[in-house]
């Protein structure tokens, strides 16, 4: 265990997570979750909604159990409990993701504990530059005397910046060293020889990626490909090469790119995934991240909003990371919609000539970034801050 900003008395945590879609939420909270208690000794409570969704990234989570203990951490069913905390049910930090309504009844049990908790709202990440003057705002609760502060992650110094575990980086040059760990991996995956002799691409995106057109370049390029994709992803473009149903162990060659069916993987052995291909397609927030971690390429498929507000999002992203980088913010651009793709073809081959110079760029932005230090580290000392009474009151 690393040393806590919480040295003597590590806190009690509880952390309030609603899926609202797919797996980030609850990968996101999970996560930070198990780096609370491995890195800082913090005892911490997962309330979480949905246990189904948990389970496909956490295998060994009991979709049952109103109460189970995973990892360190004590994962509970969220299930419209309320009314029945008293103030020596609650944490002292209180982390609701993502603007999720905590229940009343812990509401209130917080505004009667003595001393009262720190109160963080847990935001999206996003790289636009606002995010810096709204990190770390209090907003005060319109009856009880109770302060809620802001908690942005983000790239910079001014924001809460990412997700990131101690040793991570070492386990992941371990890994990328060993070509026999990443062959192991891939074989254990049902990836043969052949297919890892190939440039290899993991693929993950939403359904209105343009995955078809990316296929036909790959199929008709002139280098072998190898396309990995998790069970239940872009199922109809992969069905439609496949020719059958996208199911897991499924494979297809069509010209130079076979395509694989992988299972969806726990949480842990899709970082590997990420580690052992030469580049990877991620969406959404938390494989986007830990592609940032992988130092390999990567293109993000961001998740979609109304009036197509990702795409500005997409851009102040583009406009820190791929400056000066246009084969890439040219195609990350189009792959989500935001320009139209003349030809993939052409798109494709801009992309792959880049590959080497965006395997430096990987490197530097990991190092720019984690200058600012982790997450979970930045989010205990500015509790710590607060309780302290160093920043403002709660
Ligand atoms: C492909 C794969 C992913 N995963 C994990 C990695 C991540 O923790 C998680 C995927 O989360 P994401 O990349 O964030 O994409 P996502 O699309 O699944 O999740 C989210 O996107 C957010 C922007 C939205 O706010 C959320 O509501 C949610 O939709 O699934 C596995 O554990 N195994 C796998 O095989």
């Amino acid at each position: 265990m690393s040393p806590s900003v919480y040295p003597a008395t590590p806190p009690m945590l509880a952390i309030f997570c609603k899926v609202v879609d797919n797996f980030g939420d609850i990968g996101i909270c999970w996560r930070l979750a198990r780096q609370l208690w491995r890195e800082h000794g913090a005892r911490v409570t997962l309330w979480v909604d949905d246990l189904g969704s948990f389970r496909r990234i956490a295998p060994q989570i009991d979709v049952a159990a109103a109460a189970q203990q995973a990892d360190g951490v004590l994962v509970r069913h969220w299930d419209g409990q309320d009314g029945v905390f008293t103030p020596d049910d609650v944490a002292d930090i209180v982390i609701e993701f993502f603007a999720v309504d905590i229940p009343p009844g812990y509401v209130a049990a917080m505004a009667a504990r003595t001393p009262r908790p720190v109160w963080f709202n847990l935001e999206g990440l996003s790289a636009e530059s606002w995010v810096e003057g709204c990190h770390r705002l209090p907003s005060m609760h319109p009856r009880l005397k109770l302060t809620k502060h802001f908690f942005f992650p983000g790239f910079t110094a001014q924001t809460g910046g990412l997700l990131h575990e101690a040793g991570l980086d070492a386990q992941r040059a371990a890994f990328q060293a060993d070509r026999g760990a990443s062959g192991a991996f891939l074989s254990g995956l049902g990836v043969t020889a052949d297919e890892m002799a190939a440039l290899k691409v993991s693929l993950f995106c939403y359904p209105h990626a343009p995955v078809a057109a990316l296929l036909a370049a790959w199929a008709e390029g002139p280098e072998p490909v190898t396309c990995l994709v998790p069970e239940g992803v872009a199922q109809e473009a992969v069905g439609a090469f496949l020719g059958a149903e996208a199911r897991a162990g499924r494979s297809a060659t069509r010209g130079a790119l076979t395509l694989r069916v992988l299972p969806f993987v726990p949480q842990q052995d899709y970082d590997r995934l990420l580690w052992a291909c030469d580049m990877n397609f991620v969406r959404g927030e938390d494989s986007f991240v830990r592609a940032q971690w992988a130092g390999r390429p990567f293109v993000w498929h961001i998740y979609p909003q109304e009036e197509n507000l990702h795409h500005k999002k997409l851009r102040a992203f583009l406009d820190r990371y791929a400056a000066g980088l246009d084969a890439l913010a040219g195609f990350s651009l189009g792959w989500n919609g935001a320009v139209a793709i003349a030809s993939m073809p052409v798109a494709w081959q801009g992309l792959r000539a880049a590959l080497p110079q965006l395997a430096i760029r990987a490197g530097e932005w990991e190092g720019e970034v984690l200058a600012h230090g982790d997450l979970a580290t930045n989010l205990l000392e500015f509790a710590r801050a607060l309780r302290s009474g160093a920043e403002n009151p709660v």
